[in-house]
């Protein structure tokens, strides 16, 4: 995904991360779309207080983007507990997750970031925490060495990844509660831009919201990115307001697309329509064809380009349909090499 548009938290400015954070919605009522998701959230949050118990585990995957981080710390605000923040390839041994684990009060969230690359040996030691709250730690070492039982505070594990299919059924089955969140229309960004705009004191008409929203690749984090540096345009090149005519000349500036699709997201579809004349070619295929890992391709550029029509998965391999061909100002040969 293209830098510059697609920030992830840790390689932001001081300022630009204290925007970041002055745009992640705090409770569920800031969260815009994902509603069956929300809907369901809401009410087991709601059960879950009233019977003074810990929130069963949740699993949220999709995209990046989306709001699983942003969801995860809304769901420790609205049960009103802390959340602890970790990630699958931080936690190596077994004794990162028994320290974080004990250290946690009644009810406490902890917060497991791309939970698809746990080592095998620590999703091994999270089963029996996650299901009695009781772990195994070793005391001593060499021939001393022996291990107690210790149980720990009933406890909410939320997992985030952006590629449940590497998840192992076990770990999957441990969760009660397991969403996926899905890409965001144009009208709901809109309103996500808008609410953003407002945080940041930037005039912006409901226009020139849309067309930043349209083409964000149903991404809230693109979105929120594109209009900040829309708005660097329209302090520099227009009068500090956001309408769709600076939004138009900020997004051409910056490259993006007409639809909003990526680099790697043009990549693949040219690479099937020019190099396996339109496809059906095998993801495998595709994934060298473009230097990309073939199950980022699958979870991370597939269901959008899939979804936008661009893209259709079918028993024999990957086709572009004749809206990649369009989008890209191909045309489409017959069998023979011939146009049609
Ligand atoms: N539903 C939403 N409403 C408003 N803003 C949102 C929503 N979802 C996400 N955002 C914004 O998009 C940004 C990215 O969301 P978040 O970090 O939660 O994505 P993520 O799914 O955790 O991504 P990753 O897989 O890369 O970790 C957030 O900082 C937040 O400002
Ligand atoms: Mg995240």
């Amino acid at each position: 995904m293209n830098e510059n548009l697609d920030p992830s938290s840790e390689n932001l400015s001081p300022v630009e991360r204290d925007i970041e954070k002055a745009l992640r919605p705090q409770e569920f009522e800031d969260f815009t779309g994902q509603d069956k998701i929300l809907e369901n959230l809401r009410i087991f949050v709601k059960a879950a207080k009233l019977r003074g118990e810990a929130l069963d585990h949740v699993l949220l995957h999709g995209p990046p983007g989306l709001g699983k981080t942003t969801l995860s710390h809304i769901i420790a605000n609205e049960m009103g507990v802390n959340i602890k923040v970790t990630s699958g390839p931080v936690l190596d041994k077994p004794g990162d997750l028994a320290g974080l684990l004990t250290n946690l009060d009644s009810g406490d969230i902890l917060f497991i970031d791309e939970i698809h690359r746990l080592s095998p040996l620590v999703e091994e030691y999270l089963y029996s925490a996650m299901e009695d709250f009781k772990i195994d730690i070793m005391l001593e070492s060499g021939p001393n060495a022996r291990s107690v039982q210790i149980g720990l505070n009933p406890f909410t594990l939320i997992g985030a990844t952006t590629r449940s299919g590497l998840l192992t059924a076990p770990l999957r089955a441990r969760f009660g509660i397991n969403s996926r969140l899905a890409y965001y229309d144009a009208k709901l960004l809109t309103t996500i831009v808008l609410r953003s705009s407002a945080i940041l004191n930037t005039p912006t008409t409901e226009e020139g919201a849309y067309e930043i929203a349209r083409r964000s690749r149903g991404t809230p984090r693109i979105a929120n990115a594109l209009l900040r540096r829309t708005r660097d345009f329209a302090q520099i090149k227009g009068n500090g307001k956001i309408d769709t005519e600076i939004a138009r000349y900020a997004l051409s500036a910056l490259n993006v697309d007409e639809h909003g699709l990526d680099e790697m997201d043009n990549k693949i579809l040219l690479a099937i329509i020019d190099k396996f004349k339109g496809g059906p070619v095998g993801l495998k295929t595709i994934a060298t064809a473009v230097g990309e890992d073939d199950g980022t391709i699958e979870e991370v550029y597939e269901p959008f380009l899939i979804q936008e029509g661009y893209l259709m998965r079918t028993a024999r391999g990957r086709e572009v349909t004749d809206a990649a061909y369009k989008h890209l100002n191909r045309t489409r040969l017959g069998q023979t090499g011939k146009l049609f």
